[in-house]
């Protein structure tokens, strides 16, 4: 391998990445050593063997860059790991000197996560029972457990090297220690508290009595504010001081908070931030033992504080991931081998990994039915303005168009009517006849270019509409009346059923031709579908009445034959409401269980779920859950989550159910010129 690079090296920098590293020299080098070494050690924090060994094989290419730097041959280090083949490491040192000491805390709150971090640093020990003394096997190092609290005065003052233990203990406790290296855990508040209510701040307290388990912070405290107060000491429970009648107030630690709300009190001052620490005697604190001790606690704090996060990204807007996923230096940009895509790989706090997720997912592209979409935003129809024989217009043109140059992710075209018989409105955009084709096509194809997933809703009015409109008497699932705009309708029969499947399966060839990614049922909007299911419009006793199934009947026929028809090459969302049904209690039998009942039979004949409420947000059957937590319980396929999300804070809300794939945003929110990036830094900062 070495020979190879030195080849490589060779080469012109712009045809090999080890020219180009060897061009730019050491510190290029030494940077990506570095970056390496800290990759090894999050993929190691894993159980991925594959990921580690990716990560170590990148490691130990870019240390052979750095020895062909540095005129170092793999036959000097071989001679060098040759002349310690008898003693290595740790135990070299410990034969070397008496073994250094270091006290950790024998019980309480610290104790148990500072006997992890040991183990996790390598240093073995075993502690037999009750014995206060342990002896690292290997590594010179001796443990003294002993209580939290005394472990200071020990290092300070005593013979013992090092200690692990709360750095409100070791300002409490006054004594010279250097503190080498915070561990990120027991992390606390040290307050003044005093019980709810009674005092305004802690100068209130001038003249009160103060109990604590840390009487020389308190005094320090209060005798900088010149506040006359007398303290007195207990050694634990000191919450109980107040309602014993013992004080006025306390000084305590507070991490969640639970304890100090049980005993009635609240906070009125913060004398200092504490986590533990890993403290040492100034005689030792620059031996090359302990900075060996502080690298190895280092490491296993940044590995847990820090996640590795991949994700494929456009290269257009490599700028946002470097501003989402900043790393610890810069994110580390790959090619995936695709045109157009980034791979980017970043190292970022543990604590942020949900809200990394959450910029990222909203506005970073995913993949779906083997598709890439290049974000979750959804765009809903624009509803009407088509020609009067139902062609694409000029208006429809302009409004699409302009959504996809703002990089709308997913958009779904107007409500279609799929046959004469079912147009409900004079300006509806139709899919029902060839000479709908052109237009269709031409639309699909510049918004295809531009980048965006495309779908087309297909409707069938069923009675809401009248003769004027399509042609003939309405068809519905009973005899109903919308009301005066609309004709009476008439039953459909089988032979309507039939034909309603055949409008519906000649609509998606059309649609496949035309090139649309995926096509939506509308079964809302009380059209046909939603006045088969709900039970205020259909009144029928046959087939397609009364039970969940039948009211679902010709609706799953219609799905069927629709995917039979393209071979299942085109996804098929269902557009549905259920607001009208259950919130309204207009349909007293759509309960839980209906609702249950319809997801799960409609869930093998759709490819996404796609419900509409007033508002996302909205809670349903008791109060209880929001219908997309509902719908998540019981079915895996995509959903897309509709009601209402006029603002940034109610998309946020909605992100934050997590239940969803895709966000279809109320045309409010779309309606101002720079709506994406308006998104972005509400939702991204
Ligand atoms: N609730 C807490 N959350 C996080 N850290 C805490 C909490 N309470 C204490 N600590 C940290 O742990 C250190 C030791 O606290 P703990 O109450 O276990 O000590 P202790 O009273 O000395 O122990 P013990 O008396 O049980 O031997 C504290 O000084 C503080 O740094
Ligand atoms: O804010 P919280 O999460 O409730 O934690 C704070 C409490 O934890 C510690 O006490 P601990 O339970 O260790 O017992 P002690 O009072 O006897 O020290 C501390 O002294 C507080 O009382």
């Amino acid at each position: 391998m070495y020979q190879r690079l030195i080849e490589r090296g060779n080469q012109p920098a712009d045809t090999s990445y080890t020219a180009s590293l060897l061009t730019a020299g050491a510190h290029k080098i030494l940077k990506k050593v570095a970056e390496e070494s800290a990759e090894v050690l999050m993929a190691s924090v894993s159980s991925d063997k594959t990921h580690l060994t990716a990560e170590i094989a990148d490691l130990y290419y870019h240390v052979m860059v750095l020895m062909i730097n540095k005129g170092i041959t793999p036959a000097d280090v071989r001679a060098e790991l040759e002349k310690r083949s008898a003693l290595s490491g740790l135990a070299e040192k410990a034969a070397l000197r008496k073994p250094y000491s270091m006290a950790v805390p024998k019980k309480g709150r610290i104790a148990e996560r500072t006997e992890i971090l040991l183990k996790k640093a390598g240093l073995n020990y075993t502690r037999r029972h009750r014995q206060d003394v342990a002896y690292c096997l290997n590594a010179p190092l001796m443990l003294v457990f002993l209580p939290a609290h005394d472990i200071p005065l020990y290092v300070g003052e005593g013979e013992i090297h090092y200690g692990i233990t709360g750095q409100d203990l070791v300002a409490e406790n006054d004594v010279c220690v250097e503190e080498v290296e915070t561990l990120a855990y027991g992390i606390c508040k040290l307050c003044v508290q005093a019980p709810k209510g009674k005092y305004a701040d802690a100068e209130a307290l001038a003249g009160k009595r103060v109990v604590t388990s840390f009487p020389r912070l308190a005094e320090q405290y209060f005798k900088t504010r010149e506040l006359p107060i007398r303290i007195r000491t207990v050694n634990g429970s000191v919450e109980a001081a107040c309602s014993l009648g013992l004080a006025d107030a306390v000084v305590d630690l507070v991490e969640s908070g639970e304890t100090m709300e049980a005993a009635g009190l609240e906070a009125l001052d913060t004398i200092m931030r504490t986590e533990t620490v890993f403290i040492a005697n100034p005689r030792v604190a620059e031996d090359e033992f302990t900075q060996i001790l502080k690298m190895r606690f280092n490491g296993i704090k940044t590995a847990e504080q820090n996640v590795i996060i991949e994700y494929n990204i456009p290269s257009a807007r490599l700028p946002d991931a470097v501003r989402i996923t900043p790393g610890s230096k810069s994110p580390t940009v790959m090619d995936t081998g695709e045109a157009g895509w980034k791979a980017v790989k970043s190292l970022i706090p543990r604590a942020d990994i949900n809200h990394v997720i959450e910029r990222i997912s909203l506005l970073e592209s995913f993949t779906l039915y083997n598709h890439t979409i290049r974000n979750r935003i959804v765009v809903p129809p624009s509803d009407g303005n088509a020609q009067r024989d139902g062609r694409v217009s000029h208006t429809i043109f302009e409004y699409y168009l302009k959504l996809a140059k703002q990089e709308a992710g997913t958009l779904i075209l107007d409500n279609a009517y799929v046959a004469q018989q079912g147009k409900s409105s004079p300006l509806q955009l139709g899919i029902s006849e060839e000479e709908h084709i052109n237009g269709l096509k031409n639309l699909v194809k510049i918004l295809t270019d531009e980048g965006v997933y495309v779908g087309i809703r297909f409707s069938h009015a069923g009675a809401k509409t009248n003769e004027k409109i399509c042609g003939e008497q309405p068809v519905g699932p009973s005899e109903i009346n919308f009301g005066k705009d609309y004709d009476n309708s008439r039953e459909f029969d089988e032979d309507d059923a039939e034909e309603i499947t055949m409008y519906f399966t000649h609509a998606i060839e059309r649609a496949e031709e035309i090139g649309f990614h995926f096509v939506e049922v509308n079964a809302a909007q009380q059209m046909l579908f939603d006045q088969c299911i709900n039970t205020r419009y259909n009144q029928r006793t046959d087939k397609y009445g009364g039970p969940m199934e039948n009211r679902l009947r010709l609706l799953i026929t219609v799905l069927d034959a629709m995917r039979t028809r393209v071979k299942g090459k085109i996804p098929i969302s269902l557009f549905f409401s259920i607001h009208d049904k259950v919130q309204d209690k207009a349909d007293p039998d759509f309960s839980a269980q209906d609702f249950d009942q319809f997801i799960r039979l409609l869930e093998p004949h759709v490819d996404f779920f796609h419900p509409i409420t007033i508002h996302v947000m909205n809670k349903f059957f008791g109060e209880e859950v929001t219908l997309l937590e509902w719908i998540r319980n019981s079915t895996s396929k995509p959903l897309i989550a509709e009601g209402n999300i006029k603002s940034t804070s109610v998309l946020k809300e909605a992100i934050g159910l997590e239940k969803a794939e895709m966000y279809c945003l109320d045309k409010g929110l779309l309606s101002r010129p720079n709506w994406l990036q308006f998104i972005q830094k509400k939702i991204t900062g």
